[in-house]
């Protein structure tokens, strides 16, 4: 495969020009040999290429005819020259004037057999394998590449890389022209990603054909990629623009369609339609290879409402016409002829289409993110009502306003330190005698005021304390003769900060937002048990606030999250005025965590996180109050770094917590296929069946997992009952157990769903086995226990994606894991399912799976075709039902599945649970 480089790649981008030009459309010529079927049948190939510009008819017995003998186009290809040659030397310079932001498009066109589908194969592949090398050339540009592919029968327009057969609209766009409304658009990672785009369309496009039982080639197929780059040379403004172009590949529906219309019922309807496309291309072609006067019928048919701007407007055009030179289709290859004749008189005007500069780039991105975000989080399709600008609009406000309350909310916080640092001190001077409470230990280290008991010292010489009591400038505080006793201005200062910070809380235009309604509703919580506490002691009120202080530092310094009322409970202290200096540290987190919540592409995992967080940090600052020494029993902060040795730097920057993949919880390589790696890497060279994992292994490192994360729960929970009342309250407050409760509530069965589809769009995405896939959804089925187990394969899942998503590798178990190493096993364990087909089903069983599936029977490896469609549509849950009860039989699931009731009485869950199952029923009565 010739990739371009060096002094081609020089001489290739002159070729592009960057400014706009009138050209004729390139018309290519391709003749095949004679097929097999033709020689058997001792047919005569009556056409010959004389030259590479020329095509001659050599039958001599019809000298008499009218038409012309000889026709010249800009290239022409015999029958023993390869679609390699047919690419460089005619549709190359055409197809990748795309990556220079001019669109362009290929056409083929033939009667039926022709070549037409033999030809763009191959114009594709090389196309796309070129722009991949060019992409990889040039660095030094952002490209962005997206493939997306419909099929137009009967003048419906259908999505092929979706099972949704519902017909695809048109829409007029001001700017844009025809758009299809709803279109697939897949980004392509590599080569390998495009494939299996490339054999998705033809498994989806074998599936409507056959559900029409029509054959392909009465269909019109357009494959497009559109290329999104910077480019800073081309245009020479100094400043980096963003260019964007299409190229188009259409494998057109057999020609001779056109003119066989006089059938009767379905095929005269079918015949019209095919007539309506390819007549009205003819039409229009014909149209403008005399000039452009006149009204051009472009939106009589929907083929040429798609391809307008590649016909006669803003298109590089190629049109390869391929023609069989066998005698008995001389009528044919004639008309296909005229049409080429017609088609190279035809004149379009490409320009280099800049679309926008950087920084519309970044707001472009930043819309895509946020629509993608809003449809992670809506389930179902994807809602074309939502407003995605305005939903950026109110974000970007969130995010500004919440900024602002930070910044606010951290001067308030130096002011604070300040002052109680102040307060302090002078409290020292002035109670020199009082003796606090030993247990309180504050170990406080500012300034020199702590002694190794813990109890607040006097002895320290500062002169500016001198005289006991610190005088007071500030006017927000009552300083009426300058000696307030401490409590009183201490008391003072209290009551202020809790107005100053109520105030910065509320939204200033007299209502709140969502998010900041939560936050305070949180610090509400908490100050509501601060001010039911006893009012007395200063001295306590400040060794707490002592406490907390050093509380506070050490998160900032890299704890995420302190809970200060629990190791207040815990210490039995008391607050004074009912509201702790510690509480600010608590709202800036909880902003901070809001505004990144924001940010989260799962915000509501986010928060589910953001709360589990909460309850491990509660449980660290209990177990790190406690005088328990087993610590490592705690989570760490740097937990996350444990978990994940693969973690790349800067991880330690994010909020959602991630499960422990310790060495023997083998989840996901060898125990379950999960996935990345795939456990197909070791059925290579044994035989198959004996090699899918078991599902007992599959279980066992899921049980472990989740075993971890539920005893980390239960261990909070466990402390809970200990501390008494208060403290559970607090626990409850921030969120210890979120999953479980949850799904005690009559809002789990709506719960799981979302997540079953949340799960089910991540393991798409990450491609995760299939096989993995189908334990899991054969072993959980809603029951409100499996909310943990669901929670656990959330977050991994969650994990790997945004691991993936920075081109980073992830390492599980030892093994670096990445998207292409996760595309390539799950490509080798379809190729291994396909092959337990023949083991597991009888005949009568493939025939009808195949039959339900929409494969042709006698199509070539229709094994694998089927084993490339299960659990291809993340969307319909039949699809999903009837994917994991094939795999499940290919994997022996049910045998396996009585030993694993017997192996754990299928008791992943508590004594206590109910099952309640709904949801993924049926799954294994749809089995065939
Ligand atoms: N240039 C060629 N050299 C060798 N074989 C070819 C060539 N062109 C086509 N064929 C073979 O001819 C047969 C028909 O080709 P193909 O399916 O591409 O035709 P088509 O024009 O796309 O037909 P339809 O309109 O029915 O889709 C295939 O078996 C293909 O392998």
């Amino acid at each position: 495969m010739g990739a371009i480089g060096g002094e081609d790649l020089v001489k290739w981008e002159k070729m592009q020009g960057a400014t706009a030009r009138e050209e004729k459309i390139l018309v290519l010529v391709r003749l095949r040999p004679l097929s097999e079927k033709e020689v058997a049948a001792s047919e005569v190939a009556d056409w010959e290429c004389i030259n590479d510009t020329t095509i001659l008819y050599r039958n001599t017995l019809r000298e008499g005819s009218t038409f012309p003998t000889a026709y010249t186009f800009d290239k022409v290809f015999r029958g023993d020259c390869s679609t390699r040659q047919v690419y460089d030397e005619g549709a190359q310079q055409i197809a990748l004037s795309v990556v220079n932001g001019i669109n362009s498009s290929i056409f083929a066109y033939g009667q039926t057999s022709s070549g037409k589908t033999y030809t763009m194969n191959g114009i594709t592949e090389f196309t796309v394998a070129e722009i991949f090398d060019y992409v990889h050339a040039h660095e030094e540009r952002a490209f962005v590449v997206k493939f997306s592919a419909i099929e137009i029968y009967n003048e419906a327009v259908r999505d092929l890389l979706s099972t949704d057969n519902t017909p695809l609209r048109l829409l007029d766009d001001p700017e844009r022209g025809t758009i299809i409304e709803k279109i697939t658009e897949e980004t392509l990672r590599d080569w390998n990603h495009l494939k299996e785009l490339l054999s998705m369309c033809e498994a989806q496009r074998q599936i409507g054909e056959t559900a029409l039982n029509e054959k392909s080639s009465r269909s019109h197929q357009i494959i497009k990629l559109a290329i999104e780059s910077s480019a800073r040379e081309f245009l020479g403004k100094g400043n980096s623009t963003t260019l964007a172009a299409s190229v188009n590949f259409v494998d057109l529906a057999g020609s001779e369609r056109a003119a066989q219309a006089l059938s009767a019922g379905m095929r005269l309807k079918e015949g019209c339609h095919i007539n309506r496309s390819l007549l009205t291309l003819s039409t229009v072609i014909r149209k403008l290879s005399k000039g452009r006067n006149g009204h051009i019928n472009y939106r009589d048919s929907k083929l040429t409402r798609i391809l307008q701007p590649a016909l006669g407007g803003n298109a590089r055009t190629a049109i390869i016409c391929t023609l069989s030179p066998a005698r008995s289709h001389v009528e044919q290859t004639r008309n296909t002829l005229l049409f080429a004749c017609c088609a190279k008189e035809v004149t379009t005007k490409a320009q280099v289409n800049v679309v926008m500069s950087d920084k519309a780039l970044v707001k472009h991105l930043q819309k895509e993110l946020a629509r993608l975000e809003s449809e992670l989080r809506i389930p179902g399709p994807p809602s074309s009502a939502c407003d995605y600008p305005a939903l950026l609009r109110k974000k970007d406000l969130q995010i500004e306003k919440m900024d602002k309350e930070i910044r606010e909310l951290k001067k308030q916080r130096d002011l604070a330190e300040s002052r109680v640092e102040d307060l302090l001190r002078m409290v020292g001077k002035d109670n020199d005698s009082r003796q606090p409470s030993d247990n309180l230990n504050p170990k406080w280290n500012a300034g020199d005021v702590s002694d190794d008991e813990g109890s607040v010292s006097s002895g320290v010489a500062d002169p500016y304390y001198m005289n006991g009591v610190r005088k007071f400038n500030n006017p927000h505080f009552d300083d009426r003769d300058g000696e307030s006793s401490p409590e009183e201005v201490y008391g003072q200062i209290l009551e202020k900060f809790r107005s100053d910070s109520c105030q910065s809380v509320e939204d200033p235009t007299g209502g709140t937002t969502e998010d900041t309604d939560d936050y305070c509703k949180e610090v509400r919580c908490i100050e509501m048990q601060e001010s039911s506490r006893d009012k007395n002691s200063g001295s306590l009120a400040l060794s707490t606030v002592e406490n907390e202080v050093t509380s506070g530092d050490a998160s900032l310094a890299g704890q995420e999250m302190i809970s200060t009322p629990v190791n207040v409970d815990r210490e039995g202290s008391q607050m004074q005025n009912g509201f702790a200096y510690g509480t600010f540290e608590q709202r800036l987190r909880d902003v901070q965590l809001t505004i990144d919540s924001i940010g989260s592409p799962y915000p509501e995992e986010q928060s589910r996180s953001l709360k589990l967080t909460r309850s491990w940090s509660c449980r660290e600052n209990f177990t790190a109050g406690s005088s328990s020494p087993d610590k490592s029993e705690g989570t760490p902060p740097n937990w996350l770094e444990k978990s994940f040795p693969g973690r790349p730097e800067g991880f330690s920057g994010r909020k959602v917590p991630l499960l422990h993949y310790d060495s023997s919880a083998r989840l996901s390589r060898n125990d379950s296929q999960s996935s990345l790696g795939s456990a197909v890497d070791e059925l290579e060279g044994q035989t198959a069946d004996e090699d899918i994992t078991s599902v007992h292994t599959f279980v066992t490192g899921l049980k472990k997992m989740a075993k971890k994360l539920e005893n980390d729960i239960q261990l909070v929970n466990g402390q809970d009952q200990e501390t008494g009342e208060k403290f559970a309250k607090n626990v409850k407050d921030v969120g210890v157990d979120p999953m479980l409760e949850l799904s005690e509530t009559a809002d789990w069965p709506l719960e799981f769903e979302r997540r079953q589809r949340a799960i089910f769009e991540l393991w798409q995405t990450c491609y995760i086995s299939v096989v993995h896939r189908t334990y899991f959804f054969l072993l959980f089925k809603g029951d409100p226990t499996d909310s943990i187990y669901m929670e656990v394969e959330l977050r991994r899942l969650s994990f790997l994606k945004e691991t993936f998503s920075r081109g980073d590798q992830a390492v599980e178990n030892g093994q670096a894991l990445t998207l292409a190493s996760s595309m390539k096993a799950i490509g080798r364990e379809r190729v291994k399912l396909s092959k337990l087909m023949q083991k597991r089903f009888s005949a009568e069983e493939r025939k009808r799976l195949f039959q339900k599936w929409g494969i042709a029977l006698h199509s070539k490896r229709r094994r694998l075709q089927l084993a490339n469609c299960l659990w291809s549509n993340t969307k319909d849950m039949n699809h999903i039902t009837d994917s994991a009860a094939i795999v499940a039989k290919l994997v022996m699931f049910a045998e396996q599945g009585q030993a694993l009731k017997g192996m754990f009485g299928l008791s992943f869950t508590p004594p206590k649970a109910r099952r309640r199952s709904f949801g993924w029923k049926n799954s294994m009565a749809s089995l065939i």
